[in-house]
């Protein structure tokens, strides 16, 4: 019987589930699991595999992986750590795969090991070299699905069936929607608040905070001056998308050119009579996140580049998602833009999602004697145009 004061199910025909919102929720919680050391079921269309980051894993979640799993446990690598881990060059066919499995003999299936293998800046030695397996299926979204909770894209993983995850009351998760998700949470961005905020730089400065379903961090939106009313009438504002850099932005950082970069967009936007929309991008580290970031600034003190850098972390050079950006310059009715950059990749990027980019205006700012070979990397490795 339905208890006093609740509603049947048949009572509340508009609670028919949306998928979409199903599966942002979904995934959402799996990174979550992922992210306390929790292992998550992903299903494919041929089968399941269990997977805990190597990062977080402890020693419950181990027990609770090999309950669940099939076969003994693999280590899954993005193809650049495992060269490393394997003291050989990226395996043949590897890039193509995205994933590399590793066999894990007992003296490796630990937290600790894990973390050796898992992180280029732990730096442990380890008792024995892992032998190379061929990846299984669901490897991909497995790094994936860490990725998308800023951990190291590293996973304990096993083949399993639903039954023994449900067993375990371990989450299920499909491949698919881990795939989707990116996309899937950025057109779902909606305007959330908005505040006059009077700036040092912008006097005539309002910010509009915007949410995703999926309950993940915001995104802002800074508006200088007037800028839906230059595109109400058919101009194009100044656009900036800068992607969040708290070492930068917050603290001054000398790595980078971040803090410059921003200030001086939102002085430039003030100066401008067409206004200008400053989108601050929940994407720090172009997209690995800040503990990401740091440990790849320990791997550039030891000679890495930026982008080496995060290649050796598993990740990509630039892991950011334009589709963020263009659904919040729709959402303030700004689709036309002058777009402040150095980057040919945010032009490109925006572009491809339906954003015209009317022209590109530069925004660089001279070296500070720490960043230089910052900025020479982005020029010659990135295409920057400086
Ligand atoms: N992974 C990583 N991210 C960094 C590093 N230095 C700065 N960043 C991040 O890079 C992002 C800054 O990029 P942006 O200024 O938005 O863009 P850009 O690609 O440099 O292009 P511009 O528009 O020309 O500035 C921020 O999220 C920073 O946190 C680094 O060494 N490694
Ligand atoms: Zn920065």
């Amino acid at each position: 019987m339905t208890p006093p004061g609740t509603l049947a199910a048949e009572q509340t025909p508009d609670l028919v589930p949306d998928p979409r919102a199903l599966a942002l929720r979904q995934v959402h919680r799996a990174v979550a699991d992922l992210r306390r050391g929790t292992p998550v079921l992903l299903r494919g269309p041929d089968g399941a595999l269990v997977v805990a980051a190597a990062e977080t894993v402890g020693a419950r979640g181990l027990a609770e992986l090999a309950a669940a799993g099939l076969a003994p446990p693999v280590l899954l690598l993005a193809p650049v750590r495992a060269a490393a881990v394997l003291h050989r060059p990226v395996p043949h066919g590897a890039e193509e795969e995205g994933a590399v499995a590793l066999r894990l003999p007992p003296a490796l299936l630990a937290p600790e090991a894990l973390r050796s293998l898992a992180d280029p800046t732990a730096g442990r030695l380890l008792p024995e070299t892992p032998e190379r397996l061929s990846a299984p299926p669901l490897s991909q979204a497995a790094l994936a699905l860490a990725k998308l909770g800023r951990l190291l894209p590293a996973l304990v993983a096993a083949p399993a069936t639903e039954a023994a995850a449900a067993r375990l009351a371990l989450l299920s998760v499909g491949a698919a929607e881990v795939l989707a998700y990116p996309a899937s949470a950025a057109t779902s961005l909606a305007r959330v608040a908005e505040a006059r905020v009077p700036l040092e730089d912008a006097p005539e400065a309002r910010i509009v905070a915007f949410r995703a379903a999926d309950g993940g961090i915001e995104h802002l939106a800074i508006l200088v001056g007037a800028p839906e009313a230059t595109a109400a009438a058919g101009g194009a504002p100044l656009v900036r998308a800068h992607s969040e850099c708290f070492t930068g932005d917050l603290l001054g950082s000398l790595r980078c050119d971040c803090g410059p970069q921003l200030r001086g967009a939102i002085a430039r936007m003030a100066q401008d009579p067409a206004g200008g929309v400053l989108l601050y991008l929940a994407q720090e580290g172009r997209g690995i996140g800040l503990v990401n970031k740091l440990r790849a600034y320990t791997l550039q003190d030891g000679g890495l580049d930026t982008l080496d850098a995060n290649r050796a972390l598993g990740y990509g050079a630039d892991e950011r998602n334009f589709l963020v950006a263009a659904t919040m310059l729709r959402a303030v009715g700004v689709e036309r833009v002058r777009l402040l950059t150095n980057n040919p990749d945010k032009i490109a990027g925006l572009a491809a999602c339906g954003i015209e980019v009317l022209g590109r205006e530069a925004h660089a700012f001279d070296p500070n004697g720490v960043n230089d070979g910052y900025l020479r990397t982005k020029a010659e490795r990135f295409g920057h145009i400086l």
